[in-house]
């Protein structure tokens, strides 16, 4: 294979962005690694791997590189405070738990030559990390974060990139802050297993021990005292934060609020524990079985009782353009107007694009993502590499450990060529590289050598197929330089768009996903590359992720919201393709229309 097909740098246009360069462009030490360094370094990563993640919250996750963005020199595995597996937009302040990077990355500009990284290295100091940008609450998300640090129960909701998110974060950091002594004070779920991985907690259904939670809440609830981790998590419990409310049940927030009451012997709401309630009623419904009616949270006896304020965000962050923010706003409402419809009819061209990265085209089906993607890569001549995620934790039923991983945003096993689009699944430190940043990938390199000549010079041709995550499968191959036989594992090389029209070049490695309960006992986790395919997503996943392109054939939605939920991910119209665009498909629930007329709005 000729390194340049392999490289994939061909026919990528190159858009280096003329920033002159800074701490941030090329944080990395030029230096290449010494022997000795490399084959620590190897040993470092194999460990890792070997390790695989914690089965408990006693045990903390690896990180195979604190990256500071820095290119490693003489650094060994540390090991990083318990985090979540978060998956947010931008992470800000460096004593994030919740952020962690297991890349090595260099941005590039068209005067990146190695004489200029060395400039730019030596001017910033080894030492010193890139510093994250700052990113500060607006009014309306401070004022939420204090009634939420004062003990208030909240709900509080907005349209799509109004920082819901964001918020949540930062109540999630708050509040572990405030229960330092006592961290399974604070559960965190979702009403979904995506959106719970999301925020890396468990799903409601999981906290709360009721499996599917069908039965009657009496019922339910002698089914939690029989479980005594179920009843204790009840008991401990101050705080219970619930995303993606959208999809929760109005039948079950009540159960719920039975339950608690009965387990904590008190008959208040929730038995007094806080409840911090979050989402969009607006996105997509609770599942509804059969031919029942949908009913939503807020529609519950207790939602009431137990919520005492409401709240309605109203700055759109993800997107700057007031034209795209007020037809995104009609379209939530169902109320287009013929202008509007007219606009959106307008971006069934093609999106312009100076580069080959496409737009991630989103299906409401898995099937169609999972062709689509799969179609993609079979034009690809380059040799297709197989990551096969490690999984762990204390579920040790395969099958159930499957289920919960599932919802995982990584998949089990990851196949990949140069050549392929690719999306970061995990934000980066330096807050440029985030969760939904797009990319392709160049080539396949051992990390040891990775930015030397041995990489750069291609004396490592991936011939390593398997499973790079797993040390059994690592290949044999003969180190060209050195002439000696080393055991080498091969990581993907991805060089990604940068939300300013630059690049930024990374070299990716395992990252950990934890599906863990409020006492820290990881239930199940999954080590593999914060990857996936991007030509394709569901839209389910895309529930909450911000796309710079975004491809949407409308003819395909079938569930109100659906529609808001996919064209709401674009950041601009410019990065919006919209095909079968048909003003029917734009419904909102009738019943959630009229009840958003009752949120309260706080003036910025
Ligand atoms: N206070 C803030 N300052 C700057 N940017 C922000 C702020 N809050 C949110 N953002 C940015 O806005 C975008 C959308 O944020 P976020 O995903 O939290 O919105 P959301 O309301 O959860 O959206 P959705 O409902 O679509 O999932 C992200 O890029 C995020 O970084």
């Amino acid at each position: 294979m000729s390194r340049s097909s392999q490289s994939g740098l061909r026919s990528i246009k190159r858009d280096w962005s003329d920033k002159p360069p800074s701490s941030q462009d090329i944080p990395w030490d030029p230096t290449p690694p010494k022997d000795d360094v490399r084959s620590r370094r190897l040993k470092e990563i194999e460990e890792a791997l070997r390790s695989g993640p914690p089965s408990s919250s006693s045990s903390k996750p690896l990180s195979i590189q604190p990256t500071n963005n820095k290119r490693p020199s003489t650094t060994s595995i540390d090991e990083v405070p318990t985090k979540k597996a978060r998956q947010l937009p931008v992470s800000w302040g460096q004593d994030d738990p919740l952020s962690s990077s297991t890349t090595w990355s260099r941005d590039k500009s068209s005067k990146a030559s190695t004489s200029a990284k060395k400039e730019s290295s030596r001017s910033t100091g080894r030492d010193r990390p890139a510093k994250p940008p700052a990113v500060f609450l607006s009014q309306e998300q401070t004022k939420i974060l204090k009634l939420v640090e004062k003990g208030t129960s909240v709900f509080y909701t907005g349209s799509a990139g109004t920082g819901k998110s964001v918020l949540l974060r930062e109540i999630i950091r708050a509040l572990r802050r405030k229960y330092s002594k006592s961290p399974d004070a604070v559960a965190i779920t979702a009403s979904t297993g995506i959106a719970a991985c999301n925020i890396g907690g468990t799903t409601i259904h999981s906290f709360a021990g009721i499996g599917l939670g069908i039965e009657e809440a009496k019922v339910l609830s002698a089914k939690v005292r029989k479980n005594r981790k179920a009843t204790s998590r009840w008991q401990r419990t101050k705080v219970l934060i619930i995303d993606e409310v959208s999809m929760l049940d109005g039948d079950l927030f009540d159960k719920l609020s039975e339950i608690a009451s009965t387990i904590r012997n008190s008959p208040i709401p929730f038995g007094g524990i806080q409840i911090i309630v979050t989402g969009d009623f607006f996105q997509l419904p609770p599942v509804v079985k059969g031919n029942g009616q949908t009913k939503f949270a807020f529609e519950a006896m207790m939602w009431h009782k137990t919520i005492e304020r409401t709240f309605n965000l109203t700055k759109v962050f993800r997107q700057r353009d007031q034209e795209f923010v007020d037809m995104l706003n009609e379209m939530r409402f169902g109320t287009l107007s013929s202008k509007s419809i007219a606009k959106f009819r307008s971006l069934s061209r093609p999106i312009p694009i100076q580069d080959d990265l496409v737009p991630t085209e989103l299906f409401p089906r898995r099937e169609d993502v999972e062709r689509a993607n799969q179609s993609r890569m079979n034009l690809l001549d380059e040799k297709q590499e197989a990551f096969k995620a490690i999984d762990a934790g204390l579920i040790t039923d395969e099958e159930q450990r499957s289920k919960i991983l599932a919802n995982v945003m990584a998949p089990s096993l990851l196949m990949l060529r140069a050549g392929a689009q690719v999306m970061l699944i995990k934000n980066q430190e330096d807050g440029m590289l985030v969760n939904g940043s797009i990319g392709k990938v160049l080539r396949f390199v051992d990390p040891a050598v990775y930015g030397t000549d041995q990489d750069i010079e291609g004396a490592f041709a991936p011939e390593f197929v398997g499973s790079s995550a797993a040390t059994e499968d690592l290949v044999k191959k003969k180190d060209k330089k050195s002439s000696t036989v080393g055991t080498v594992k091969l990581f993907p090389v991805v060089e990604f768009l940068l939300p300013n029209g630059g690049r930024r070049e990374m070299l990716v490695l395992p990252d950990v996903w934890k599906v863990e309960l409020p006492s820290g006992e990881v239930q199940a986790s999954r080590t593999q590359l914060p990857l996936i395919l991007s030509w394709a997503m569901s839209i389910h996943k895309s529930q909450g992720q911000t796309l710079e392109r975004v491809k949407v054939d409308l003819s395909k939605v079938f569930e109100k919201g659906q529609a808001y939920v996919a064209l709401s991910r674009a950041t601009c119209l410019e990065g919006l393709q919209v095909l079968g665009f048909d003003p029917r498909k734009v419904q909102a629930h009738p019943k959630v229309v009229a009840w958003s007329k009752t949120l309260e709005t706080i003036a910025e």
